[in-house]
């Protein structure tokens, strides 16, 4: 029995997620802070707009790893062999990266930091 069209497409891009969670090691940290983050936004108790936040840099975080694979494995594919125009595909794809685990920290900060102070009592 085939799939709809539709239905398809989002097995699809599921099946994307999930392999690159199973398989690239940055997924695995970026999905375990990610986890974090949602786990201390609910003991916390964070304000609304503090929570969405955290998804939008969970989301940033999330989906540019997902194209730094994709971009990968597309290099690796078609260039096999060290060439400089594969290194500098490969290295803007984790400077988009790195873009957006920098905003995914300030984020944690701004959001985490006095909640955990006051817990601290500090
Ligand atoms: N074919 C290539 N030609 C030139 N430089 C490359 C090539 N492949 C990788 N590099 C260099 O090595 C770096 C690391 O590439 P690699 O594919 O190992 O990614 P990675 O960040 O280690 O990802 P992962 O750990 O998810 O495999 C690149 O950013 C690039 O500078």
């Amino acid at each position: 029995m085939r799939l709809p069209k539709e239905i398809a497409a989002f097995v699809h891009a599921f099946r994307g997620i999930v392999q690159s969670v199973r398989n690239e090691r940055h997924m695995k940290i970026h999905t375990a802070f990610a986890a974090a983050a949602l786990v201390l936004s609910v003991v916390f108790r964070i304000p609304a707009p503090h929570f969405l936040l955290v998804l939008l840099a969970i989301t940033l975080v999330m989906s540019a790893e997902l194209m730094n694979t994709a971009i990968e494995k597309t290099v690796d594919l078609a260039m096999p062999e060290q060439h400089p125009l594969a290194r500098t595909a490969k290295d803007a794809a984790a400077g988009a990266v790195l873009v957006t685990a920098v905003f995914a920290v300030i984020v944690g900060l701004y959001v985490f930091l006095h909640p955990v102070r006051e817990w601290l009592a500090i």
